[in-house]
C-alpha cells in the first residue's frame, strides 16, 4: 500500500448493539503470501469472538483459508495456477488444518459446517443448515463455515466467502455482518492503484457509485477483493443486516470492536431485518398449498407474536414441502398470513389438532413443535404495514 494512503485516518464510530455477527476471515489475513497458516492475525479476531461470547454474544465464524493451506502442505508439489480440480484438492488437503488453526485459538470446541451455495437456495437444506447452526449456538460451540470446495464447483470459480457470510448473517439471524479485510475500509477508490482514493466511515447505501469504488482481489490467495465485500454488504443488507469492513491485522480494530466501536466502514440498512424478513414474506412466490387454521388460531396469529401450532390446524389443502412458503387462511379461505411451514403438506395433515407434545408420536420424528414459527410468518396486518415500504 503507498505511504499517501497509510497517511489517511480510519474513522472510528460506535457500531450499533448486536447480539449475534457473522465474522468473515479471509485468505490474506490466515495465510502470507503464498504461505502456510499463520495465528499471526488470527489471535485478535479469535480473542474477539472469545471476548464477545463472555459479553453473551454470540459470534459465527466464516474462514476461508484451505487452498492456501493446503498449497503450503504440498509444497514444491503444489500445483500451481487456477486449474479447479487441483483447487479443489487443495482446499480438501486443507479445511482440517484451517479447523485446526481456529481451534488452537478457541477455548471452546470447534465445528467444521462446509456449505455450498446450492444448500442455502435449496429450502429443505437451508432449514437443516440453520438448525445445525442454531443447535451449535446453543452448545456453545464456535461453528466456523466455509465453503465445501469439494462439491461447489461454480462457487468455487468464483471462491467468493464474502457472499457465503452474507447469506450465512441471514440463515443464523444475525444483527450484523463483520468483514475482516486485509485492507482498514472501503475507500473511494482501490488505494493500491490510487493513492488520492480516501477511506469511507459510513456507507448509506450500495449506489452504483458506491459499487464502482470497488477493484478486485489485492493479492494472490483472496479471490474477492472488494467487489465481493460490497456484493456481500448488499445482500446483507436487503436482508435487513448491516455489514462493518475493518482490517484484521490491526489489532487495535479488533479490539475496539470487543467495545463496541468500529474503525472501518460501516454499512448501513435501509430496513429492519424484521421488516426485510417481513417483506419476504411478502413477496416471494408461495408454494400452491394452503393451511386451513381455527378461529383460535386466527386471533393468536392476528394478535401478534404467536406461532403456528398443530392444535389450531383444521385442514390442508395442495401440496408443500417442508420449507416452502404457504398461505394460512380462515374456515371460510380468507387469507391470515403467510409463513414458511416446517412440515410437509402430508405431515400436516396428520397433525392437524394435535397437541405439539404428540407430534414425535404421531409422525414418528419432529422438526419442532411449531407448524409455522412466528419468525417465519408474517400476518395480514405485517403484510399492510411493510406494504408502505414499497412504494
Ligand atoms: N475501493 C476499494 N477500497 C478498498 N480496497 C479495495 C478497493 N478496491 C479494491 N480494493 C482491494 O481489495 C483488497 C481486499 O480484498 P482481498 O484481497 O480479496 O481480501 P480478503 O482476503 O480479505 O477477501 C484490498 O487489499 C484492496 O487492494
Ligand atoms: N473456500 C476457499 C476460499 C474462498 C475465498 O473466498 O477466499 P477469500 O477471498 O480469501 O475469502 C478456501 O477456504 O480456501
Amino acid at each position: 500500500m503507498s505511504g499517501a494512503m497509510q497517511a489517511q485516518a480510519i474513522p472510528e464510530q460506535a457500531l450499533p448493539a448486536w447480539r449475534r455477527a457473522v465474522l468473515k476471515v479471509g485468505s490474506n489475513l490466515l495465510a502470507a503470501d503464498g504461505g502456510g497458516l499463520t495465528p499471526h492475525y488470527a489471535k485478535a479476531l479469535a480473542g474477539f469472538i472469545q471476548a464477545s461470547r463472555d459479553a453473551g454474544r454470540q459470534v459465527v465464524l466464516v474462514s476461508s483459508g484451505a487452498v492456501a493451506a493446503g498449497r503450503a502442505q504440498l509444497r514444491a508439489h503444489a500445483p500451481s495456477g487456477g486449474d479447479l480440480a487441483a483447487r479443489q484438492a487443495l482446499a480438501a488437503l486443507g479445511q482440517a488444518p484451517m479447523i485446526a488453526l481456529w481451534q488452537s485459538l478457541s477455548p471452546r470446541p470447534v465445528a467444521q459446517v462446509l456449505l455450498t451455495h446450492d444448500d442455502l437456495r435449496n429450502r429443505r437444506r437451508y432449514l437443516n443448515a440453520r438448525a445445525t447452526l442454531r443447535e451449535l449456538l446453543a452448545l456453545d460451540v464456535l461453528p466456523v463455515v466455509n465453503e465445501n470446495d469439494t462439491v461447489a464447483v461454480d462457487e468455487l470459480k468464483l471462491g467468493d466467502n464474502d457472499n457465503l457470510a452474507a447469506i450465512v448473517a441471514a440463515l443464523v439471524d444475525a444483527d450484523l455482518l463483520l468483514i475482516a479485510s486485509d485492507i482498514d475500509a472501503l475507500y473511494t477508490a482501490d488505494p493500491r492503484r490510487d493513492p488520492t482514493a480516501v477511506p469511507l466511515g459510513r456507507v448509506e447505501a450500495l449506489t452504483p457509485e458506491v459499487l464502482a469504488m470497488a477493484g478486485g482481489s489485492g493479492s494472490s490467495v483472496g479471490t474477492g477483493g472488494m467487489r465481493t465485500k460490497l456484493e456481500a454488504a448488499a445482500k446483507a443488507a436487503a436482508a435487513g443486516v448491516p455489514t462493518a469492513l475493518f482490517s484484521g491485522r490491526n489489532e487495535d480494530a479488533a479490539r475496539a470492536l470487543v467495545h463496541g466501536r468500529l474503525r472501518g466502514t460501516y454499512f448501513a440498512v435501509a430496513r429492519s431485518r424484521m421488516q426485510a424478513r417481513k417483506y419476504w414474506l411478502r413477496h416471494a412466490p408461495a408454494a400452491p398449498g394452503r393451511i386451513h387454521v381455527d378461529e383460535g388460531a386466527v386471533r393468536a396469529l392476528t394478535g401478534g407474536r404467536a406461532s403456528l401450532l398443530p392444535g389450531g390446524v383444521r385442514d390442508v389443502s395442495g401440496e408443500f414441502h417442508r420449507g416452502d412458503l404457504v398461505e394460512i387462511v380462515d374456515a371460510a379461505g380468507h387469507p391470515v398470513a403467510r409463513g414458511l411451514c416446517q412440515y410437509g403438506d402430508g405431515e400436516v395433515r396428520r397433525l392437524a389438532g394435535r397437541h405439539s407434545r404428540d407430534i414425535e408420536a404421531v409422525l414418528g420424528y419432529s422438526y419442532g413443535s411449531e407448524i409455522v414459527h412466528r419468525d417465519d410468518l408474517a400476518t395480514l396486518a405485517d403484510i399492510e404495514t411493510t406494504g408502505e415500504i414499497d412504494a
